[in-house]
């Protein structure tokens, strides 16, 4: 969480001419409030459910851009589905470079609330082994998010050039 999937995938899907979908923002639109209050009033279980919900939904439409919360892939069911269904794209921070953000993200990352820098980092590293499951990594570190968009817009062009089955 934090690493700047919904700001750089907005933006990436304006490269590439295609439609954007937040997971988050979809769940938050179903349950018609924001996701701290959805951990509160509902439960984390309810969260996850409806995020596996709309990941089977919309991972298998075409032509999407989609940002899924940090924690989907903790799900096997999400990582199965989004892996057959898309082209994955993992965005690796360091520990040093999330350390920065944490202030911007606690109020609205109900996971991160009341952890402390310790606590904070376990669930970070933890978390990395289960982000190996995707198609292509890209670390985030040293890029402004309109540079991310760039690179990433370039690199998946060019792939889709090399890979395009030819006439
Ligand atoms: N490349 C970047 N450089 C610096 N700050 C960024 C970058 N990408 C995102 N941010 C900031 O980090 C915070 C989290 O970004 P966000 O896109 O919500 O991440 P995620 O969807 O992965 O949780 C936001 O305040 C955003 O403005
Ligand atoms: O990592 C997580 O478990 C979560 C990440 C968040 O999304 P971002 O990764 O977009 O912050 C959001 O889905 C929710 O707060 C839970
Ligand atoms: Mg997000």
């Amino acid at each position: 969480m934090g690493a700047g999937k919904t700001t750089v995938g907005k933006l990436l899907a304006r490269r590439l001419y295609r439609d954007f979908i937040d997971i988050d923002e979809e769940i938050e639109k179903a349950f018609g409030m924001p996701i701290p209050e959805i951990f509160n009033v509902y439960g984390e279980q309810a969260f996850r459910d409806k995020e596996r919900e709309l990941i089977k939904a919309f991972g298998s439409q075409p032509l999407l851009v989609i940002s899924v919360g940090g924690g989907a892939f903790l799900q096997e069911e999400n990582r199965r589905n989004c892996l057959a269904n898309c082209t994955v794209l993992y965005f690796d921070i360091s520990w040093d470079s999330w350390k920065e953000r944490i202030h911007i993200l606690t109020e609205t990352r109900p996971l991160l609330k009341d952890k402390t820098l310790q606590e904070m980092e376990q669930l970070f590293r933890e978390r990395q082994s289960i982000y190996a499951a995707n198609h292509s990594e890209f670390r985030v570190d040293n890029f402004e998010a309109m540079d991310a968009a760039d690179y990433l817009a370039d690199s998946l062009k060019m792939s889709w050039d090399i890979h395009a089955p030819q006439p």
